[in-house]
Protein backbone atom coordinates (compact mmCIF):
# COMPACT_ATOMS: atom_id res chain seq x y z
CA UNK A 1 0.00 0.00 0.00
CA UNK A 2 0.80 3.73 -1.00
CA UNK A 3 0.62 6.76 1.43
CA UNK A 4 -1.86 9.01 0.43
CA UNK A 5 -0.93 12.60 -0.01
CA UNK A 6 -2.38 13.49 3.52
CA UNK A 7 -0.95 10.62 5.08
CA UNK A 8 2.67 11.64 3.62
CA UNK A 9 2.08 14.92 5.50
CA UNK A 10 0.55 13.47 8.52
CA UNK A 11 3.58 10.80 8.54
CA UNK A 12 6.29 13.07 7.92
CA UNK A 13 4.83 15.52 11.27
CA UNK A 14 5.13 12.13 13.38
CA UNK A 15 8.71 11.97 12.66
CA UNK A 16 8.24 8.76 10.92
CA UNK A 17 9.81 9.74 7.46
CA UNK A 18 11.53 12.35 6.01
CA UNK A 19 11.25 15.28 3.63
CA UNK A 20 13.73 17.80 3.92
CA UNK A 21 13.03 21.15 2.53
CA UNK A 22 9.28 20.56 2.85
CA UNK A 23 6.91 22.90 0.64
CA UNK A 24 3.39 21.95 0.90
CA UNK A 25 2.98 22.59 -3.03
CA UNK A 26 5.06 19.64 -3.72
CA UNK A 27 2.43 17.32 -1.86
CA UNK A 28 0.54 15.32 -4.69
CA UNK A 29 -1.78 12.64 -4.55
CA UNK A 30 0.02 9.62 -3.12
CA UNK A 31 3.59 10.92 -3.61
CA UNK A 32 5.64 13.93 -3.21
CA UNK A 33 7.81 15.95 -6.02
CA UNK A 34 11.25 15.48 -6.23
CA UNK A 35 13.65 18.86 -7.08
CA UNK A 36 16.61 18.66 -9.70
CA UNK A 37 20.04 19.54 -7.24
CA UNK A 38 22.40 22.30 -8.98
CA UNK A 39 25.45 19.52 -9.95
CA UNK A 40 25.29 16.48 -12.50
CA UNK A 41 27.89 13.83 -12.70
CA UNK A 42 29.05 11.48 -15.90
CA UNK A 43 31.41 9.25 -16.41
CA UNK A 44 34.15 10.21 -19.34
CA UNK A 45 35.67 6.42 -19.56
CA UNK A 46 34.54 4.93 -23.05
CA UNK A 47 33.73 1.62 -20.96
CA UNK A 48 32.54 1.61 -17.85
CA UNK A 49 33.37 -1.24 -15.83
CA UNK A 50 31.62 -3.09 -12.48
CA UNK A 51 35.14 -3.76 -10.88
CA UNK A 52 36.92 -0.62 -11.50
CA UNK A 53 36.81 2.93 -10.30
CA UNK A 54 34.97 4.88 -13.38
CA UNK A 55 36.65 8.55 -13.54
CA UNK A 56 33.69 11.16 -13.67
CA UNK A 57 33.44 14.99 -14.34
CA UNK A 58 30.62 16.93 -12.22
CA UNK A 59 29.18 19.72 -13.71
CA UNK A 60 26.74 22.68 -12.29
CA UNK A 61 23.81 23.74 -14.05
CA UNK A 62 23.95 26.70 -15.86
CA UNK A 63 21.30 29.31 -15.25
CA UNK A 64 20.43 28.51 -18.81
CA UNK A 65 19.95 24.67 -18.02
CA UNK A 66 22.01 21.85 -19.48
CA UNK A 67 21.14 20.01 -22.35
CA UNK A 68 20.94 16.06 -21.62
CA UNK A 69 22.36 13.85 -24.28
CA UNK A 70 21.10 10.28 -25.44
CA UNK A 71 23.49 7.31 -24.79
CA UNK A 72 24.59 8.24 -21.82
CA UNK A 73 23.68 8.13 -18.21
CA UNK A 74 23.97 11.10 -16.27
CA UNK A 75 23.39 11.45 -12.08
CA UNK A 76 22.03 14.41 -10.33
CA UNK A 77 20.54 14.37 -6.77
CA UNK A 78 17.43 15.74 -5.57
CA UNK A 79 17.52 18.82 -3.05
CA UNK A 80 15.19 16.91 -0.77
CA UNK A 81 16.99 14.48 1.38
CA UNK A 82 14.44 11.99 1.77
CA UNK A 83 13.98 8.49 3.85
CA UNK A 84 12.17 6.50 6.35
CA UNK A 85 12.73 4.05 9.05
CA UNK A 86 9.03 2.62 8.42
CA UNK A 87 8.44 2.85 5.06
CA UNK A 88 9.87 1.92 1.53
CA UNK A 89 10.24 4.83 -0.10
CA UNK A 90 9.68 4.50 -4.21
CA UNK A 91 11.08 7.25 -6.80
CA UNK A 92 9.93 7.73 -10.33
CA UNK A 93 9.56 10.21 -13.07
CA UNK A 94 7.41 12.57 -13.03
CA UNK A 95 4.75 12.22 -15.62
CA UNK A 96 5.46 15.58 -17.50
CA UNK A 97 9.04 14.50 -17.47
CA UNK A 98 8.56 10.88 -18.50
CA UNK A 99 6.30 12.22 -21.26
CA UNK A 100 9.50 14.66 -22.69
CA UNK A 101 11.56 10.93 -22.79
CA UNK A 102 13.13 11.42 -19.54
CA UNK A 103 13.87 8.27 -17.18
CA UNK A 104 14.64 9.86 -13.79
CA UNK A 105 16.25 6.46 -12.73
CA UNK A 106 18.04 3.96 -14.39
CA UNK A 107 15.75 0.79 -12.71
CA UNK A 108 17.09 1.52 -9.49
CA UNK A 109 13.86 2.63 -7.86
CA UNK A 110 13.78 1.34 -4.46
CA UNK A 111 15.37 2.97 -1.55
CA UNK A 112 16.18 1.01 1.31
CA UNK A 113 13.82 1.36 4.42
CA UNK A 114 16.43 3.16 6.99
CA UNK A 115 18.34 4.78 4.28
CA UNK A 116 17.97 8.53 4.60
CA UNK A 117 20.15 11.00 1.92
CA UNK A 118 19.73 12.98 -1.15
CA UNK A 119 18.27 10.15 -3.86
CA UNK A 120 20.49 10.29 -6.95
CA UNK A 121 18.21 10.22 -10.05
CA UNK A 122 20.17 8.51 -12.87
CA UNK A 123 19.24 10.45 -15.66
CA UNK A 124 18.90 8.36 -19.36
CA UNK A 125 16.75 11.10 -21.91
CA UNK A 126 15.60 9.59 -25.22
CA UNK A 127 16.23 12.88 -27.10
CA UNK A 128 18.10 15.75 -26.17
CA UNK A 129 17.12 17.63 -23.09
CA UNK A 130 17.41 20.99 -21.49
CA UNK A 131 17.00 20.75 -17.86
CA UNK A 132 17.28 23.00 -15.09
CA UNK A 133 18.49 22.91 -11.39
CA UNK A 134 15.02 23.53 -9.59
CA UNK A 135 13.20 21.21 -11.86
CA UNK A 136 10.77 19.06 -10.42
CA UNK A 137 11.53 15.89 -12.43
CA UNK A 138 11.22 12.97 -9.95
CA UNK A 139 8.54 12.00 -7.32
CA UNK A 140 8.86 9.80 -4.61
CA UNK A 141 6.20 7.35 -2.91
CA UNK A 142 5.98 5.56 0.92
CA UNK A 143 5.03 2.07 1.01
CA UNK A 144 3.98 0.24 3.79
CA UNK A 145 5.98 -2.53 4.52
CA UNK A 146 5.67 -6.19 6.22
CA UNK A 147 7.59 -8.29 7.86
CA UNK A 148 10.87 -7.53 10.29
CA UNK A 149 12.52 -4.16 9.84
CA UNK A 150 16.36 -4.31 9.19
CA UNK A 151 17.39 -0.53 8.34
CA UNK A 152 20.14 -0.21 5.79
CA UNK A 153 23.74 0.46 6.52
CA UNK A 154 24.89 0.73 3.33
CA UNK A 155 27.58 2.55 1.23
CA UNK A 156 24.94 4.94 0.10
CA UNK A 157 23.52 6.07 3.58
CA UNK A 158 23.63 10.00 4.34
CA UNK A 159 24.49 10.77 0.39
CA UNK A 160 24.84 14.29 -0.29
CA UNK A 161 24.63 15.88 -3.92
CA UNK A 162 25.35 12.43 -6.77
CA UNK A 163 26.82 9.93 -5.96
CA UNK A 164 28.71 7.67 -8.43
CA UNK A 165 28.58 3.60 -8.54
CA UNK A 166 30.58 2.52 -5.53
CA UNK A 167 29.71 -1.60 -7.09
CA UNK A 168 33.32 -2.25 -7.57
CA UNK A 169 33.43 -1.87 -3.60
CA UNK A 170 31.46 -5.19 -3.14
CA UNK A 171 33.23 -8.14 -1.57
CA UNK A 172 33.70 -10.76 -4.28
CA UNK A 173 30.58 -13.37 -5.14
CA UNK A 174 32.23 -16.42 -3.36
CA UNK A 175 32.13 -19.65 -5.09
CA UNK A 176 29.02 -21.77 -4.75
N1 LIG B 1 17.84 5.92 -7.35
C1 LIG B 1 18.40 5.66 -6.17
C2 LIG B 1 18.45 4.33 -5.67
C3 LIG B 1 19.09 4.12 -4.45
N2 LIG B 1 19.62 5.16 -3.77
C4 LIG B 1 20.28 4.96 -2.48
C5 LIG B 1 19.26 4.64 -1.38
C6 LIG B 1 19.37 3.17 -1.24
O1 LIG B 1 18.99 2.75 0.03
C7 LIG B 1 20.86 2.95 -1.51
C8 LIG B 1 21.23 1.56 -1.86
O2 LIG B 1 20.42 1.12 -2.91
P1 LIG B 1 20.52 -0.39 -3.40
O3 LIG B 1 20.43 -1.31 -2.24
O4 LIG B 1 19.55 -0.55 -4.53
O5 LIG B 1 22.00 -0.38 -4.02
P2 LIG B 1 23.25 -1.33 -3.79
O6 LIG B 1 22.77 -2.73 -3.47
O7 LIG B 1 24.13 -1.15 -4.97
O8 LIG B 1 23.94 -0.68 -2.53
P3 LIG B 1 24.24 -1.34 -1.10
O9 LIG B 1 25.29 -2.39 -1.37
O10 LIG B 1 24.70 -0.22 -0.24
O11 LIG B 1 22.92 -1.96 -0.64
O12 LIG B 1 21.15 3.84 -2.55
C9 LIG B 1 19.54 6.43 -4.28
O13 LIG B 1 20.02 7.39 -3.67
N3 LIG B 1 18.93 6.66 -5.46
Amino acid sequence: MILTGPDIVAERERGRLVLEPFHPAQVQPNSYDLTLGPTLVYYTGEVLDTRAENPFVEVEIPEDGFVLEPHRIYLGASVEVIGSNFYVPRISSRSGAARLGLFSHCTAELIDIGSIGQTTFQFHTVEPLRVYAGDRLGQVAFVRVQGDVVLYDGKYQGSRGPQPSKIHHDAPATAA
